[in-house]
């Protein structure tokens, strides 16, 4: 048996992936969040870890309010790096492999071609610095790490774009969205698929890889395809990113190349837009 933790198991990834394992019977495991054990508290963590150990981590809690942590640093620092380091040397320690997710914002978007895993990183906001610090730190205390920068993450669960977009389409026939940032969107199902096949291989080409789905499109195409695939009669205004208040600075490009990921862990990758299709079906069936 497979023993592995998931923290953070309350949000996207966490649920999505909490909703696939019962393909993976050689596989055990155990789901935490905040009420289980509080990655605030430092104490807590050693004491849990005195008492636990896991083949492996699947690091899924973050801060992820991109914009609340313009002003929150020092609790976006703790998370997303202080974490992240506590726990590659605890997985170092314990002989454990750390699955941790980062994102396409530790990228400034001013190369306009998919992005590889060596280019260079030049976060623009608070939360893609602290997210490329706990990547570093990662690297710094840990062998057997898989770092998944992933982007524009969405699914049936917690906060996303496309359940913004569904519930501000309910009450106003017309919206207003960037149009002038491009990315991949990533369902966060078939990274969670990925998650589980690392683990349930026993694969072990550590390293850093790139991974959302395929395809590129702007926020603007984004919202506008939810829209049509919910048969939603909503005009999407195309703005751009200076008539759109918002603490942080998002890059204006972040879309990630999979050339890495598809070699190396031999993965095939769904067109944005059909996984989209499929999560926005889940989520009309759950109203
Ligand atoms: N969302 C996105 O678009 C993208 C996300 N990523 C990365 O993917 C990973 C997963 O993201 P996603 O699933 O969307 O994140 P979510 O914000 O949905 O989930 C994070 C979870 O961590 C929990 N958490 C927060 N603080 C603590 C704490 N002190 N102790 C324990 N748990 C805590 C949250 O609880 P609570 O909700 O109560 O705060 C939440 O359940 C993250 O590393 C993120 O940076 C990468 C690219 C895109
Ligand atoms: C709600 C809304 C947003 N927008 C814009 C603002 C922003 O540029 C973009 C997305 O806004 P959101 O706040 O939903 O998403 P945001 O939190 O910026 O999403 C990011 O989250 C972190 C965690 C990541 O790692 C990234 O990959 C990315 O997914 O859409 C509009 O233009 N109009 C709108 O009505």
């Amino acid at each position: 048996m497979i023993k592995v933790l998931v923290t953070g198991a309350k949000g996207q990834l966490g649920s999505s992936i909490k909703a696939m394992i019962s393909a993976f019977n050689e596989v055990t495991f155990e789901f935490i969040d905040i009420e289980e054990l509080d990655l605030f508290d430092l104490d807590a963590i050693e004491l849990f870890f005195k008492e636990n150990e896991y083949d492996y981590i699947v690091n899924c809690a973050a801060y992820t309010n991109v914009d609340k942590a313009e002003s929150d640093i020092e609790n976006a620092e703790l998370l997303n790096q202080g974490i992240p380091s506590i726990l590659a040397k605890i997985c170092a320690s314990q002989k454990t492999v750390l699955i941790h997710i980062s994102t396409d914002f530790v990228f400034d978007g001013s190369v306009k071609e998919p992005l590889n895993e060596n280019d260079l990183v030049n976060p623009l906001s608070v939360y893609g610095k602290t997210k490329f610090e706990g990547e570093e730190a990662i690297k710094k205390e840990l062998e057997s790490y898989f770092i998944l920068r992933t982007s524009w993450l969405y699914s049936e669960y917690g906060n996303n774009f496309v359940k913004t977009m569904l519930r501000l389409g309910k009450d106003n026939d017309k919206l207003r969205v960037i149009s002038d940032q491009f990315g991949t969107p990533t369902y966060a199902s078939d990274l969670a698929e990925i998650i589980l096949n690392i683990i349930s291989s026993r694969n072990s080409n550590f390293g850093l890889y790139h991974f959302s789905n395929n395809g590129e499109t702007s926020w603007h195409g984004f919202a506008k395809k939810t829209f049509n695939l919910a048969q939603l009669d909503v005009t999407v205004e195309p703005i751009s990113s200076s008539e759109y208040v918002s603490a942080a600075t998002r890059p204006k490009y972040s879309v990630l190349s999979k050339s890495k990921i598809r070699s190396e862990l031999g993965i095939e990758i769904v067109d944005w837009d059909n996984s989209l299709a499929k999560c926005v079906k889940n989520l009309m069936l759950d109203q």
